[in-house]
């Protein structure tokens, strides 16, 4: 009899990777039960700094170049990835060889005190997220953001300890989780735009494994493709990391993609535009509202931004 193939997934370590890359296991061993899968765990420069915010670490890649490493090295065969943790560009030896079905794209609240519109004057909201800064202050200007790092149930538990009135958390890692039950509004894309691919996982191999792309290609849903290579052209074409205060999200209807994407400020000024195109135009649309958002003011907020402090 033949060896199973052998599959190492490489995965960070907080109980959110876990969690996508045990799915991922899940379904690889749904499509062929034979195959011999298991996890490596590897710790990222994302991990391992805790005491600052991630957008003053000031590096892109955070969460991935080590995981990269692994996969260069043939340490690990695939790594499963929280597609918005990636980088806009891959180095031309990966490949995303499979976008899942996108979860729940939006952003939730998690507060005692309820709703956004209910919190009370001056709340202190705990968010290390320029994005979600910016998106907070815009609807409520008397909000205090403050940082947090941490895990997802690191922050809970700091939320909980009272150090905030209230945290936002992306909606998929809350459910992934089990912790549904916590969230008190799920914010609708039109009061917090979602983070360029929020909600969708992506698989990475090396460009030349024909083997995974081909077994990895049953694990991808087209539309989510469509979504994230719109959303993360036009981050590249920003040319803005993870953590600079943009937000993108497509929508697909039939066979139109519309994207609306974001630029802000920390105090809450923002410009934001909506283009739509066929889905085989997708990359070509990212960079249309990107341009369509400099055009509108976006190149001067964000040069501002980026070259302050975006922490806020
Ligand atoms: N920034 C870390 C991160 N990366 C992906 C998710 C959530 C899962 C997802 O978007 O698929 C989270 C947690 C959060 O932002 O609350």
């Amino acid at each position: 009899m033949a060896e199973p193939t052998r599959i190492v997934i490489g995965t960070r370590a907080s109980k959110l990777a876990l969690w996508q890359s045990h799915h991922i296991r899940d379904r690889l061993l749904g499509l062929d039960p034979s195959l011999d899968i298991s996890l490596e765990r590897i710790s990222t420069r994302g991990d391992e700094v805790q005491d600052r915010p991630l957008a003053a670490i000031g590096r892109n890649s955070l969460f991935v170049a080590e995981i990269e490493d692994a996969l260069r090295s043939g340490r690990i065969r695939i790594a499963v990835h929280s597609a918005k943790d990636l980088p806009s560009t891959l180095p031309a030896e990966f490949a995303i060889v499979a976008f899942t079905t996108r979860a729940d794209p939006r952003d939730v609240l998690v507060s005692k005190h309820g709703t956004l519109m209910q919190l009370p004057q001056s709340a202190r909201v705990g968010t290390s997220s320029p994005r979600r800064a910016c998106q907070l202050k815009a609807i409520r200007p008397d909000i205090v953001c403050l940082d947090i790092r941490g895990n997802v149930d690191t922050r809970l538990a700091k939320l909980e300890r009272g150090d905030y009135d209230a945290i936002v958390l992306a909606a998929a890692g809350l459910d992934r989780l089990g912790w549904s039950h916590v969230a008190t509004e799920r914010l609708e894309p039109d009061v917090m735009l979602p983070a360029v691919a929020q909600g969708i996982l992506a698989v990475e191999a090396r460009a030349d494994d024909a083997a995974m792309a081909t077994l990895c290609a049953a694990l991808e849903d087209p539309v989510a493709r469509a979504c994230a290579v719109a959303e993360r052209a036009f981050l590249a074409a920003m040319g803005a990391g993870c953590n600079a205060p943009l937000a993108g999200f497509a929508t697909l209807d039939g066979d139109t993609l519309s994207l609306s994407a974001l630029v802000g400020a920390p105090d809450g000024r923002h410009v934001k535009v909506t283009r739509r195109a066929p889905t085989s135009a997708a990359a070509t649309l990212g960079v249309d509202v990107a341009d369509a958002l400099r055009a509108e003011g976006g190149a001067e907020l964000l040069a501002a931004a980026i070259g302050g402090n975006v922490g806020g």
